[in-house]
């Protein structure tokens, strides 16, 4: 759209004012004809206005012209509308609830502990800080109240504990050693089995519930497939071509999945996360809404000399011999951690994000608009003479004082009507 931008001027002195004699003559004219001037001026406002075009015969421009406008209409209708659904009005603040539940036993037999099974009670540490704390509050009054019967005085040379301020086993040979009040035998230090002590546990089978909401459009949906075959869950395992919606996987196939080995993890333990990811087209409807699991190792850094690899923690079991004296079995456990973590969206069909893409699209347009002309003006040869005939000057002029073209000129002009 090339515009013609209409320059004049209104009032006296300067170029193109008549001489202050003719002024005068004009101002008496005008007085006279005060009435139908005014009268002409407010017809004016309804005239309608229209823009003048002027067709450039450049190839060169007009090639530039409509590639550029076909890229935009692209970049609108693809980008914008397509791929990024811009119609689409959407809701990120998703409400989410997830719960776990794992399952397998396995059997341990070493010479420290014997022969041992351990069920999902055994092995399970809920992660949940809430969960940890009612934990230690049920032990803690068994030990305020035990340890004073307890013989619990330990003597050792290096340790951590509270020291009880006696010296032991003090003879000429030795200075002895500190008296300290712990737990006996003190730790010792073992290397970790290579590979996972619960042998099998790659096979054990985690079900992960999970419930979201998008307040926004009043929806809410659970991951577990809505079937009516009861056993559905008791046969399933995920799959992500046979079965997507199958909220059971296998320990084993969830560390594979996030690219290592069970084996190798389970000697240091380790942390993996598992993402759920809901991206919902709310406009095809609710059976479209799914969800997608991403699975990726989180204790590892990309230049791989991170000395912070690996999950342990102490977990001890107490209990309590015939005789009533109260013991404990430490364990200092390496495992694997699930770290779950959701994330959505959904979108809607909704007018404003549509109007306002819309609308950006045409404002985009008139860009390519000015954009050209300045090519055509200023970059190529003729330039000069498409801004001759682009840009013309309208003086006044005695035969035609006061036009109606003139009078709407300058009235856009005062009102800032500038366009391009
Ligand atoms: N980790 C898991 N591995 C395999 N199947 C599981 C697992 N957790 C639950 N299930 C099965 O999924 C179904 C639904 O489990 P849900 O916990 O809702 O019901 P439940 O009757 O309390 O299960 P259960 O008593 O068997 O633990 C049950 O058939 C259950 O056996």
């Amino acid at each position: 759209m090339l515009t013609v931008i209409v320059h004049g001027r209104w009032g006296s002195g300067g170029v193109g004012c008549p001489p202050p004699a003719d002024c005068a003559a004009l101002a008496a004219h005008c007085c006279r004809m005060a009435g139908s001037c005014l009268k002409g001026r407010f017809l004016s406002l309804f005239d309608y206005k229209t823009e003048k075009y002027i067709v450039a015969k450049n190839k060169k421009v007009g090639v530039l012209y409509r590639v550029i406008q076909l890229s935009i209409i692209g970049y609108i209708i693809g980008w914008v509308f397509v791929s990024k659904k811009g119609y689409q009005e959407t809701d990120e603040a998703i409400q989410s609830s997830v719960i776990t539940k794992l399952k397998g036993v396995s059997v341990t037999n070493t010479s420290e502990s014997g022969l041992l099974v351990w069920g999902p009670e055994d092995y399970v540490i809920p992660p949940q800080v809430k969960t940890f704390t009612q934990y230690v509050q049920t032990i803690r009054p068994l030990l305020e109240t035990e340890i004073s019967s307890l013989k619990l005085k330990c003597s050792v040379v290096f340790s951590s504990g509270i020291m009880s301020g006696r010296c032991l086993r003090k003879d000429e040979n030795s200075n002895g050693t500190c008296e300290i009040y712990g737990w006996c035998p003190i730790e010792r230090k073992f290397k970790p089995h290579r590979g996972p002590l619960l042998t099998n546990a790659e096979n054990f089978t985690i079900y992960i519930k999970n419930f979201i909401q998008f307040p926004k459009f009043k929806f809410s949906k659970s991951n577990v497939l809505e079937t009516s075959d009861d056993s559905y869950l008791k046969k399933c395992r995920y799959d992500e071509e046979l079965h997507p919606y199958c909220p059971i996987f296998r320990l084993g196939d969830i560390t594979q999945r996030a690219r290592y080995n069970f084996q190798d993890m389970s000697t240091f333990g380790g942390s993996i996360g598992i993402m759920i990811s809901w991206n919902c087209d709310l406009d095809k409807g609710y059976s479209h809404c799914h969800p997608q699991y991403y699975f990726t190792r989180l204790d590892i850094s990309v230049s791989n000399t991170t000395i912070a690899t690996g999950f342990n923690f102490r977990h001890a079991r107490y209990f309590k011999n015939a005789t009533g004296e109260s013991y404990r079995s430490l364990f200092k456990v390496y495992g694997v951690r699930f770290n779950i973590m959701v994330h959505g969206k959904a979108g809607m069909f909704s007018i404003i994000p549509t109007a306002i893409n819309v609308a950006s699209g045409l404002a985009l347009m008139g860009a390519v608009t000015f954009f050209c002309d300045m090519v055509l003006l200023y970059l190529m040869k003729k330039g000069n003479s498409y801004r001759e005939r682009k840009f013309e000057d309208c003086r006044y002029d005695k035969q035609h004082r006061s036009t109606d073209a003139e009078f709407s000129f300058s009235f856009s002009k005062y009102l800032g009507f500038i366009h391009l």
